[in-house]
């Protein structure tokens, strides 16, 4: 059968372990799969790429972009005729499937937008709360094992709405399409009016976006996935400029009763496995006979699945799994403990449900909402938080790009009115001079203090 190819993986035993929670008092946190990523170790590699950039700049990303990506640069950056070139040549499917994936996430973006606002604290005494962009940031889109025209879009859209006056997008060189970006993400980049472009990856993007190069200006902030040496370059880096977050394997978790349909949820389950080997796909339910079906619909789907030897993989590993629960109660709690990237629902009541759900980088609700419509064109964003950071961060969003200012203004009365407290906590904290400055504006003299 064309495209049909037999993994050896799957005749050496289940396709996707079991863990049998039902009657068990554990805490889900103790037995819940996640792939290792060890980011403190891939600082040691990254170290010297950054220092090598620091120091070398180009000159140095060439040689390492020759060493990891196969790729001799001229340039780092990409002329403007190669990204007009792609949008030329973009078939046209692709090209109507980008610009329906944009007009959806700037319709969702859009609202995200922050106005300001000012609170009338006292008579005379106001706090003006303002969100500014930031003036310059690096996207970075991933291009290892797969290349991502939607995650142009998933960081460029936010970006824009916010306001960013400057922004940079870098992505690897692919020796298959001799040396150049992938032609997708150079058109996706055309569609946005993106025009500056770098043919860096990896942990060498991320340092080239930090420090700065002769050919790309520094940023002040970079987003985006990609592997574990981006994620280490952006912990090297953070601080130094501003980062989303450390996206680690994307994952999935998909909560379900015996009202799901197993071969959809099969569907699901492998659309993220096929990430890469390390990606994490779940299944919780109550339902023996779902995970049964569901395990059955495994076998047969990843054996017919393109990529069906890293699936097998990601399914096979530690990370992934069926966990047995004794009804929805113990099911949320699993859910909660596990905080997925992305949490499918696929109950009778999946909006009540969802209700109970506190950590999730976004939610799926419904058989017709699978994380593959909202990984290219649900007009939500697909750069969301992984390895269980869903229950301390969000995902891109409009608000990534924006910093609240704060924006403080008293008049002399309404100074005076709380000039006494001032002097107090600044006595209490056993630092005057704070005091000092209050009643320098009162010639020494306070009212009431
Ligand atoms: N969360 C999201 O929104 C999202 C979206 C898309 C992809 N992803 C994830 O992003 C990741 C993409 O990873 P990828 O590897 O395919 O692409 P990538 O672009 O992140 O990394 C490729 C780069 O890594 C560098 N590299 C390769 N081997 C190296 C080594 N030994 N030392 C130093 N650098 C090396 C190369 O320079 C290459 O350009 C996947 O884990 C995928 O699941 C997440
Ligand atoms: N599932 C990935 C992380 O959310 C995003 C993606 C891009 N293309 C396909 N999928
Ligand atoms: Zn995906």
């Amino acid at each position: 059968m064309p495209g049909c190819r037999f993994s050896p993986l799957l005749t050496l035993g289940p396709v996707i372990s079991r863990i049998d929670l039902r009657g068990s008092s554990t805490d889900p946190r103790d037995v819940l799969p996640r792939a290792e990523f060890d980011v403190e170790a891939a600082l040691e590699k990254v170290r010297p790429i950054a220092e090598d950039v620091r120091h070398r700049g180009v000159a140095a990303l060439i040689e390492i972009t020759e060493r990891f990506d196969g790729v001799r640069l001229e340039s780092t950056r990409v002329p403007a005729e190669q990204i007009a070139e792609a949008l030329e040549q973009l078939d046209p499917e692709v090209r109507a499937a980008l610009e329906e994936s944009i007009r959806r996430a700037r319709a969702v973006h859009s609202d995200q937008r922050r106005v300001g606002h000012t609170t009338q604290v006292v008579p005379g005494g106001t706090v003006t709360q303002r969100w500014v962009p930031v003036d310059r940031v690096g996207l970075y889109v991933p291009g290892g094992l797969a290349v991502y025209p939607s995650s142009v879009v998933m960081n460029v859209v936010p970006a824009q709405e916010a306001g960013v006056p400057g922004i940079a997008v870098s992505s690897p060189p692919q020796k298959a399409f001799g040396g150049r970006v992938h032609p997708a993400i150079l058109a996706a980049c055309a569609l946005l009016g993106v025009d500056e472009v770098y043919a860096v990856g990896g942990a060498q993007a991320v340092a080239m976006f930090a420090l700065g190069t002769e050919e790309c200006a520094p940023v002040n902030l970079v987003t985006g996935p990609g592997n574990i040496y981006v994620a280490a370059a952006k912990r090297l880096f953070a601080g130094r400029i501003g980062i989303d977050s450390e996206a680690g394997p994307t994952e999935i978790m998909v909560l379900a009763d015996d009202t799901a349909d197993a071969a959809e949820v099969a569907a699901d389950l492998i659309s993220q496995a096929e990430h890469g080997p390390t990606s994490g796909s779940v299944l919780v339910t109550a339902s023996p006979l779902l995970a049964d079906a569901v395990e059955a619909e495994l076998k047969t789907q990843v054996a017919r699945t393109k990529h069906s030897e890293r699936v097998a993989e990601a399914l096979g590993g530690p990370q992934s799994g069926i966990i047995l629960v004794d009804d929805l109660e113990q099911g949320l709690a699993v859910v909660n403990a596990y905080a997925a990237e992305h949490l499918e629902i696929q109950t009778a009541e999946p909006h009540a449900v969802s209700e109970r759900v506190r950590n999730a980088g976004a939610i799926f609700l419904g058989r017709y909402t699978p994380v593959s419509l909202g990984d290219y064109a649900a007009g939500s964003n697909h750069v969301l938080p992984t390895g269980g950071c869903a229950c301390h961060s969000s995902g891109l969003s409009v608000q990534t790009f924006l910093r609240g200012v704060q924006v403080v203004e008293y008049d002399r009365a309404a100074l005076a009115g709380i000039a006494a407290h001032v002097v107090n906590l600044s006595a209490a904290e056993d630092l005057p001079g704070h005091g000092d400055a209050v009643k320098a504006r009162f010639d020494w003299t306070v009212p009431g203090a």
